[in-house]
């Protein structure tokens, strides 16, 4: 596949870390807090706008990116993102930013995140966009029929 074209926003980053795969198979890239100074993230507060220091053009429309937690940090620490997951799109070129949430409940202590933490990463993803025909009746049968939300069972 075509690289993508980065630009770096922070140069912290080159000392970080560039954006890379931190094993052979690692599907994602950890993402670097671009912060001035260390932060504390309070239990119940706002979720924090966080600069990953980088910026994308992926410039294809079959080609998406998730901003998701790291999986210890979010099910050991509760940090998580506040959009649930990111979506960077495939034409955005500006700065890639994470909504850090600390997610725990009242009386928990805050995390704090200090400069250059890999506090999230970044999974590239491919993307179908189909055409829609609207239509009054679906032309197929479909066994599920409108069926959800645990009308199959649960065992
Ligand atoms: O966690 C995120 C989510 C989004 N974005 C950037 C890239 C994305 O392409 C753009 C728009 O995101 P989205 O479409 O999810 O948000 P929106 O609220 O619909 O904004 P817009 O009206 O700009 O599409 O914001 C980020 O940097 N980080
Ligand atoms: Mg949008």
């Amino acid at each position: 596949m075509p690289a993508v074209e980065l630009k770096i926003l922070d140069e912290r980053l080159r000392g970080w870390g560039l954006p890379r795969y931190q094993s052979a198979m690692a599907a994602a890239i950890d993402l670097h807090a671009c912060l001035e100074a260390p932060v504390e993230l309070a239990p119940g507060a706002p979720p924090a706008l966080i600069s990953a220091g980088f910026a994308l053009h992926m410039a294809d429309p079959g080609l998406a990116a998730l901003v998701l937690p790291r999986s210890g940090l979010g099910h050991r620490q509760g940090l998580v993102m506040g959009n649930l997951v990111g979506l960077i799109d495939p034409d955005y070129t500006g700065p890639i930013m994470v909504s850090a949430w600390n997610r725990n409940g009242p009386g928990t202590p805050p995390i704090r995140l200090a400069p250059g933490d890999r506090f999230a990463q970044l999974l590239f993803v491919p993307v179908l966009r189909p055409d829609f025909a609207v239509v009054e009746e679906f032309t197929a049968p479909s066994e599920r029929g409108a069926g959800g939300f645990g009308s199959t069972g649960h065992r």
